[in-house]
């Protein structure tokens, strides 16, 4: 594409909304790409593991449940010792009565630390789905699990090899007692599974009773908590959610550069999250989702803009003392995709002006062409500048330095982000440099 056609691109993009904004492109600057010599990705820690043990019908999952709700506003996973179950050969399958699903030796412990491992390292991987009717765990396709803040793993016997011990942040082992296990497990394996009632009861006393008492009682003194009656007990899922949100802290990269900023997550913006991601999303449900994700951002955005204060006279004849906007501030969108954010910031900011900045890759040497349509005065304005997508960081550089090369201090620029590549998955929003 020639400068020529660049330049219609930017005119054609500006619109109606560009009115009053001078042109300011006679001399299009050619700027090179600022090489960066650390990686942030580097310094993230990895996720919490946090291991959840007891005895069949305890609650774990339930406890597991219970967490994973209040920490709503983590990514947080739930790996399933199930899973692990070695698949029975016919001959197992033939005397499957006789067969020990409480041993150590029934799980493919190499397997599940081989999945610990990727998930650490912030890898998805594929876990099997296990099938207790069948005792195969290729009945069903495997599930994705995505990486994330908080993995949670459960078993009864997850505590028995010190080397998925060591993987674990925080052990927990729900403490139930025998006779209400016993009575779960009747009540989960015949009305759930369909067993009969005799055969329930000769593998408790046969490999149950004996496996707890060997394997899974003596693991008990490596739990950093004790849960006495599982999920019944609030208080102590209460104790454990705040304690795993204090040590999560804050959003990692936000401890590297304290002028980054991610907006807390929730289910809603999960959802929203989910559904624009989602290939069978409809174009116009696409749009929508989109819309109010860049909206919750540009709100944020705003709300870290200064202020100043200012009292009011109320209808009643009060006086009631309040703020009021910054009124020298502008957008810039970054052409194209940061005219997704230009409504937003309209609905949000009446008559704000929007200026355009274009970067054009030509050729191959690296060199970039700048383009812009930038108000006259934008040294004197807050600038909050657009684009919904961080994929190198290269457009954000090149739009930035462009903006301080025009006079904008550096500490006047709001940076509005949506979904930044490897870094950012949440929305979020982050002053730069
Ligand atoms: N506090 C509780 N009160 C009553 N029933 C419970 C409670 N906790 C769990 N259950 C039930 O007991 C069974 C086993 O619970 P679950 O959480 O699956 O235990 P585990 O994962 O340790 O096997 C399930 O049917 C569950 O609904
Ligand atoms: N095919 C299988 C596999 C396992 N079990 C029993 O499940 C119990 C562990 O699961 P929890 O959810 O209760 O922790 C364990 O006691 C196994 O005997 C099974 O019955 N059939
Ligand atoms: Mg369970």
């Amino acid at each position: 594409m020639g400068s020529k056609a660049v330049e219609d691109l930017i005119e054609a993009s500006s619109g109606a909304h560009f009115s009053g904004f001078h042109l300011d492109n006679a001399e299009p600057g050619i700027s090179q790409v600022e090489p960066t010599n650390t990686s942030p990705t580097e310094n993230i820690k990895q996720p919490f593991v946090i291991g959840v043990s007891g005895g069949a019908a305890s609650g774990k999952t339930t406890v597991c449940d219970m967490i994973i709700e209040q920490l709503h506003d983590q990514r947080v996973v739930l790996v399933n010792q199930d899973s692990f179950y070695f698949n029975l050969n016919p001959d197992e399958l033939k005397r499957v009565h006789e067969y020990n699903f409480d041993h150590p030796d029934a799980f493919d412990t190499e397997q599940l630390l081989n999945v610990m491992e990727k998930l650490k390292h912030f890898q998805a991987v594929d876990i099997p789905k296990y099938d207790r009717k069948s005792y195969k765990n290729d009945v069903f396709p495997a599930r994705r699990v995505n990486p994330s803040d908080v993995i949670i793993l459960e078993g009864i016997l997850i505590f028995h090899d010190p080397r998925v011990r060591d993987l674990m942040n925080m052990k927990i082992f729900v403490d139930t007692d025998a006779d209400v296990r016993l009575a779960r497990r009747i009540r989960r394996d015949t009305v759930e599974k369909g067993r009969d009632i005799g055969t329930v009861l000769d593998q408790y006393s046969k490999f149950v009773k004996p496996a707890f008492d060997d394997f899974i009682l003596p693991t008990k003194k490596y739990a950093d908590i004790i849960i006495p009656r599982g999920g019944d007990n609030h208080v102590a899922i209460d104790l454990i959610v705040q304690h795993i949100r204090t040590k999560l802290g804050q959003h990692d990269l936000c401890k590297i550069y304290p002028n980054l900023y991610v907006i807390h997550s929730t289910f809603q913006i999960r959802g929203m999250h989910t559904l624009i991601r989602d290939s069978q999303t409809t174009k116009h449900d696409f749009v929508f989702y989109s819309d109010r994700l860049i909206r919750l951002v540009v709100e944020h955005g705003l709300g870290h803009l200064p202020f100043t204060e200012k009292q009011v006279v109320t209808p009643t004849g009060s006086v009631y003392t309040g703020v009021d906007f910054c009124k020298r501030l502008c957008g810039v969108s970054v052409i194209r995709s940061g005219e997704s954010m230009e409504n937003a910031l309209r609905a949000c900011c009446k008559g704000i002006k929007i200026g355009k900045i274009l970067i054009h890759r030509e050729g191959d040497n690296g060199q970039q062409l700048i383009y812009e349509k930038l108000p006259n005065d934008i040294s004197e304005r807050h600038v909050l500048l657009l684009d919904p997508i961080l994929g190198t960081g290269n457009s954000a550089v090149q739009a930035i330095s462009l903006l301080v090369k025009k006079g904008v201090p550096e500490s006047n620029i709001i940076f509005l982000n949506l979904i930044s590549v490897s870094l950012l998955p949440l929305c979020s929003f982050c002053f730069l440099p």
